[in-house]
């Protein structure tokens, strides 16, 4: 905010023409001035009709900077972001965290942003656009329609089919992916190509009027950003389909690894499901050791999103080394990246859901300086929502994840008989693996007074953990980047964490948390060293409960710009640099609250 207030005029095109002064535009009531945002009043729009009708192809802004005098400017890049998941649609983790809060930032600094998802349930705040088309999914044609709404300057799209509504209605949150954690849908191949599909026609086609400042189809001049292996063929469709007939000639596609431990790896003979040229084979061709889904040679959908795409990225700098630095991190795709090179850019984190001097989920609001008084009375009512002995003094260590190997409940649960004698107590949420779901619920058993696990999908929980505790531990086998740390530290609840991935980017020891060190990245056991480096990082931060060391690292968290701001900039320069066709810097801007509140959607 301070940005804009501080700028001083416009860049007005004819040097006759005075300054204007700063305006506020009404879209987002905000001031702007950039030096990548053109500006031609009208006098120069009827000397250059060319330069004026290209402006318009593209999005145009209009507004009054002056009385007798209109203003077309134009900053930005059109970006379809396409995934499984977006918040708070749909949301099983972090996937659905980042396609619900980067376009919103992304919009902010001026971008015309759409996100493509899935419709899996009756989103009351999603219309149809009686928009409709046929897609070849596998060896037959299906019709696929388009719902939409606009939230916080976003295009949302949602794609309807009943591969997708009627498997997953009413479950929204655990069934995306198949009917059970650890078993996938048998058609989730059809799905995701269908979603792809249907993303590449969503610019093309669909005339959205969402705001005043841009109007008409997207048009062909824009940047998807592919997610996950879900998205993998998006790429590839674009060559095959479009680009080979002269169609989305500048288009391209970077391509987001969120988690490469989902490959999205099939049987080989799947390939002709896919629909694509013989030439494609090659990119999906894979071999492991393993038998699942079948034994032997693969198709695997992330290899192809890797190498079909332009620019490879993932969620943090060093969550890219490691990818890079052997088949055990990158997980046998580590030669594949090393190739097409990546780039690591840290997640944000969406500081309006998670915002403590106004999270609906807790009942004392507080901010930085009123967090030594509201913690105690805030883990007061989390004892007693959870059961636990209502005690101010006690501190309580917090986990919140899916239970997949990858987040280490297990190591937790191994090293709680290493420090449970302490003075603590400690509040475990999740869902996931059923066996890791049932030694969760154990918790309570064994340690009756101490302990407590909860296998729910508990959003108003998860807020009240990560305001109440004074502790939230993320003992992760890996980490491409983790969102909980982000949460935590904004609500001045101290993370401890394991050295990997982003949790290295984000978590300083010492000063905004406690670093455990790396772990064994082998699932299928708990590594003893691991067991303990948790029990003794445990007892250290215990140690400085109630100091002012630790008061400080409080401090240190809570003050620090955890948003989407910053890593949305950083997401631009690198979407630039591909040179789309029509692409400009954004704005520097900012996401207006009142705007943004009203319009948070109500799935
Ligand atoms: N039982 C429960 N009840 C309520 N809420 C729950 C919950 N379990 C999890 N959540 C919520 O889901 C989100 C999980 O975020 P993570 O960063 O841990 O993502 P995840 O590992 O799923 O995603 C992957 O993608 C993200 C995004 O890029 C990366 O940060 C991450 O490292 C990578 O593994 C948080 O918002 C959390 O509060
Ligand atoms: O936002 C949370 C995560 O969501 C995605 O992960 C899902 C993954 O993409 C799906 O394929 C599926 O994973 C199952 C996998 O296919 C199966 O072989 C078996 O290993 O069990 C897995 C778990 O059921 O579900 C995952 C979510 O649980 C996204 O890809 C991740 O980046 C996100 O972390």
């Amino acid at each position: 905010m301070a940005t804009m207030a501080a700028a001083s005029s416009f860049a007005v095109a004819s040097g006759s023409e005075p300054k204007a002064t700063p305006k506020k535009i009404g879209f987002l009531n905000r001031t702007v001035t950039h030096a990548g945002l053109r500006c031609l009043n009208i006098v120069d729009k009827l000397q250059s009709r060319t330069t004026t009708q290209q402006l318009r192809k593209k999005h145009v802004k209009k507004q009054k900077a002056m009385p007798g005098v209109v203003m077309d400017c134009r900053s930005g890049m059109n970006m379809v972001f396409v995934g499984a998941e977006v918040g708070p649609w749909s949301k099983t983790g972090g996937l659905g965290d980042v396609l619900g809060g980067l376009p919103p930032a992304m919009a902010a600094n001026g971008h015309r942003v759409m996100t493509v998802a899935p419709r899996y349930d009756q989103y009351k705040d999603a219309w149809d656009t009686g928009v409709a088309i046929e897609v070849k999914v596998g060896y037959i044609t299906e019709k696929v329609r388009f719902f939409h709404c606009y939230k916080r300057g976003v295009d949302r799209v949602f794609i309807d089919h009943p591969m997708f509504l009627e498997k997953v209605w009413g479950k929204t949150g655990s069934k995306i992916y198949g009917p059970t954690t650890g078993t996938d849908y048998e058609d989730n191949q059809l799905r995701f190509s269908m979603l792809c599909q249907a993303a590449l026609e969503a610019p093309r086609i669909l005339n959205l009027n969402s705001c005043e400042y841009f109007s008409g189809p997207y048009g062909e001049d824009v940047v998807f950003i592919a997610n996950d292996w879900h998205t993998a063929l998006l790429p590839c469709y674009l060559k095959s389909m479009y680009k080979s007939k002269g169609m989305y000639e500048t288009a391209k596609v970077a391509y987001c690894i969120h988690n490469i431990a989902y490959q999205g790896r099939f049987s080989f003979g799947d390939f002709s499901l896919l629909n694509l040229p013989d030439a494609f084979r090659s990119s999906f061709d894979f071999i492991d050791g393993y038998e699942k889904p079948v034994k032997g040679r693969k198709i695997n959908w992330m290899k192809a999103g890797i190498l079909e795409s332009d620019k490879v990225l993932t969620v943090s700098p060093y969550y890219a080394e490691e990818l890079v630095s052997g088949v055990e991190k990158g997980v046998e795709l580590d030669n594949i990246i090393r190739k097409t090179g990546i780039t690591g850019i840290v997640n944000g984190m969406d500081v309006q859901e998670w915002n403590p001097s106004t999270d609906k989920y807790i009942s004392i609001k507080y901010n930085a300086s009123t967090v030594m008084i509201a913690k105690p009375l805030l883990k007061e009512a989390l004892q007693a929502e959870v059961g636990l002995p209502v005690d101010r003094d006690i501190p309580i260590i917090g986990f919140i994840g899916r239970l997949e190997e990858q987040k280490g409940s297990d190591i937790l649960v191994e090293a709680i008989p290493q420090f449970i004698r302490e003075k603590v107590q400690i509040i475990v949420l999740g869902t996931g693996k059923k066996p890791m779901e049932e030694q969760i619920q154990q918790l309570e058993i064994l340690y009756p007074d101490k302990a407590r696990g909860v296998a729910k999908f508990n959003v108003p929980l998860a807020h009240m953990i990560i305001a109440g505790a004074d502790f939230i531990l993320l003992p992760s086998r890996f980490e491409p980047c983790g969102l909980i740390q982000l949460h935590a530290m904004r609500y001045g609840t101290v993370p401890i964490v394991a050295s990997t991935g982003g949790l290295v980017d984000t978590v300083r020891e010492g000063f905004t948390g406690f670093q455990m060190g790396a772990f064994n990245v082998e699932c299928d056991a708990v590594d003893l060293a691991d067991v303990t480096a948790v029990a003794s990082t445990i007892r250290r931060a215990l140690k400085s409960y109630g100091t002012p060391a630790l008061a400080e690292i409080i401090e240190n968290c809570m003050t620090q710009d955890l948003s989407w701001k910053g890593p949305a900039k950083k997401w631009e320069e690198m979407l630039l640099s591909l040179g789309v066709a029509e692409s400009n810097p954004g704005i520097d801007g900012e996401e207006i609250a009142p705007l943004a509140k009203e319009n948070v959607a109500n799935p």
